[in-house]
């Protein structure tokens, strides 16, 4: 399956703004209640702000014409109960509003660090975990930025300016229609150009994404940098990108910029309507000078907020560019799907099958072709083979870490794919060629993943390892099961494998794969780790894939994987006579 995101964003429907809004509400769906009492809190507070200008025209056509300054008063009085009104109601819409907008960027980052939790190892091949961490980081922070400060004031003035235009219509049609025209064309604009401007906003984030992803590479191959003096080499691309990032910032800056000046000049052109079509109404006999002065107010209410909208827009835009680019991988199929077993079981006596099993990196080559084995249960197998011969990839697709392009593969006579994550971990054991550590202590990472031995004390699982012929390991940690590992270079990478190894052995799997598992250990610790494997139980499964042979000397069976092709090599001698014929013909 494809995961590549810089593609799928290519070949993905573009949504409009307002089905990419509902979706992202969705994703609050019990904050629905808070949400209609901030709107209801927002209306009164627009309406009281509406009132006002109404109340300041009636006091200038029947108080101040009038000299009547009793009644002006009582206007006055009316008008300060309308700001009361609307400063009260400000407040809590800010505290409404403003939880709301925290607790959706809560959840937004839950979901989408569950979901990248929930993904397969092909997404993170695919893409660049730099782009990752600016998509996690920076592109739900666009959106907190919209929510937590702009959202509030984007519908408070949206819910003025609307009630603004329904009062300029009420008051006079003619006069109120010619008012909104310049409204109706910005609105027009707006709709035109928005898909423009949110596509120089996707293309700034995405350079951002790019820029993350280049200090990302080079900060976590800092050593290889420095070794082989290649800084001018890092600095050159990250300059490049960095320009890429420039060009497409300053182009979205002016993109986003471009509504201010039409929102102004729109509003410049209203007011002159009002003014000329206004007084000549005055002048005619239809218009009193009271309800002008409400008019100028309400003109200046509709388009003010228009022009406030103008710069939330810019905001809304580039939060809805980054929610295009986390709904991207929200929208990922989770995990390598479990199937229905509809075959019945294959191959009984076999622990694994491979039956005509096909399979391809995306976008690389073919590695495996119709590939058939059996491996019995508690016997030990060597793959061997040239470097990028396919033997790592075959280990994976056992521990379905990938999925055969074609084909199928059995497990204790039942389709792989069948198994739940669980089970599946719980039976394939895999020690990797190049094993990882989370920072914490030894015993930490001995039980990472592992809910059998959740709560274990250090005297239990010492017990545990005593009992797996691991706790002679414990003597290469200085301080045992306490040692902090705090990042990769505070331990040896031949420490690393010996965690790895305790992980994988105390799980008791029903297959163990090690991947050059012991690549990294001295003669003396090898020794003792194949002492412990000998002692697994006498049905657990081995693959042992080595380039040094002597580690494999003991298996029953050695499989020669090269050219696409995995075939029984027979003995220790014709793997070797294999591998240097393979060597010469190279
Ligand atoms: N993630 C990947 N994406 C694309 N191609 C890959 C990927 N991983 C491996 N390959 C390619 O698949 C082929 C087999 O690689 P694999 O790692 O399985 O070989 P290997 O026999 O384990 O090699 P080694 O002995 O060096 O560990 C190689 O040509 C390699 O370039």
């Amino acid at each position: 399956m494809n995961y590549n995101l810089d593609q799928l964003f290519e070949q993905q429907k573009k949504t409009s703004n307002v089905r990419a809004l509902n979706k992202l509400f969705k994703l609050i769906p019990h904050e629905k209640k808070n949400l209609w009492w901030a709107f209801f809190i927002i209306i009164i507070n627009a309406a009281s702000k509406l009132i006002a200008p109404l109340l300041v025209g009636y006091a200038v056509d029947n108080a101040v014409t009038t000299g009547d300054y009793k009644s002006l008063l009582y206007y006055a009085a009316a008008v300060l109960a309308t700001y009361l009104v609307a400063s009260g109601t400000q407040y809590f819409q800010t505290k409404v509003m403003g939880s709301i907008g925290q607790r959706m960027l809560y959840t937004l980052r839950n979901a989408l660090f569950n979901k990248l939790q929930e993904l397969p190892i092909g997404f993170f091949n695919q893409n660049k975990t730099g782009d990752i961490i600016s998509r996690v980081n920076n592109d739900t922070d666009k959106i907190n930025q919209f929510f937590s400060q702009s959202l509030m004031q984007f519908i408070g003035n949206m819910a003025i300016m609307i009630g603004a235009g329904v009062c300029l219509l009420v008051i006079h049609i003619q006069l109120g229609a010619a008012t909104l025209i310049p409204g109706v064309c910005i609105f027009a604009f707006t709709l035109i150009v928005s898909p423009w401007i949110k596509k120089r906003n996707a293309i700034s984030l995405k350079t951002t994404g790019n820029l993350s992803a280049e200090v990302q590479e080079s900060l976590s191959n800092f050593k290889v940098v420095i070794a082989f003096n290649r800084r001018d080499y890092f600095r050159s691309r990250f300059s490049k990108v960095n320009n890429e990032n420039y060009d497409a910032s300053i182009k979205a800056g002016l993109a986003n910029n471009l509504f201010v000046p039409v929102y102004g000049l729109g509003a410049n052109f209203a007011q002159l309507i009002v003014l000329v079509y206004g007084i000549s109404l005055i002048i005619a006999g239809n218009f009193t000078v009271g309800l002008l002065v409400s008019y100028i107010a309400y003109a200046q209410s509709f388009y003010n907020p228009l022009q406030q909208i103008a710069a939330l827009w810019t905001n809304f835009q580039l939060a809805m560019a980054g929610w295009d680019r986390i709904s991207q991988i929200l929208n990922l199929e989770s995990d390598l799907a479990i199937v229905e077993i509809t075959n019945t079981p294959q191959h009984k006596n076999a622990v694994l099958s491979f039956e005509k099993v096909h399979f391809s990196y995306p976008e690389g080559k073919e590695v495996l072709h119709d590939i058939n084995f059996n491996l019995e249960k508690g016997k030990t197998y060597a793959l061997v083979g040239p470097t990028g011969g396919g033997k790592t990839t075959t280990a994976s697709l056992i521990a379905r870490l990938f999925d055969p392009t074609s084909g199928t593969i059995y497990l204790n006579g039942k389709n792989l794919k069948s198994y739940t994550t669980k089970e599946r971990t719980h039976k394939i054991g895999f020690i990797l060629q190049e094993p990882f550590l989370f920072s914490g202590t030894v015993k930490d990472n001995i039980l990472y993943g592992n809910s059998s031995y959740e709560n274990t004390s250090d005297e239990e699982l010492i017990k545990l390892l005593h009992n797996s012929g691991l706790e002679e390991l414990l003597s290469l940690f200085n301080k045992g099961l306490q040692t902090e590992v705090e990042d990769d270079s505070s331990i040896s990478l031949g420490q690393k494998q010996v965690i790895a190894f305790m992980r994988a052995v105390l799980r008791n799997p029903n297959l163990l794969i090690l991947d050059e598992a012991t690549a990294n250990i001295d003669t003396v610790t090898e020794q003792l780790l194949d002492k412990i494997l000998k002692k697994l139980p006498k049905e657990t499964t081995l693959i042992i894939i080595a380039h040094r042979l002597n580690t494999i000397e003991s298996a029953d069976e050695i499989f020669f994987i090269n050219n696409k092709q995995v075939e029984p090599a027979g003995s220790l001698e014709e793997a070797v006579t294999k591998l240097m014929q393979d060597k010469r013909n190279s």
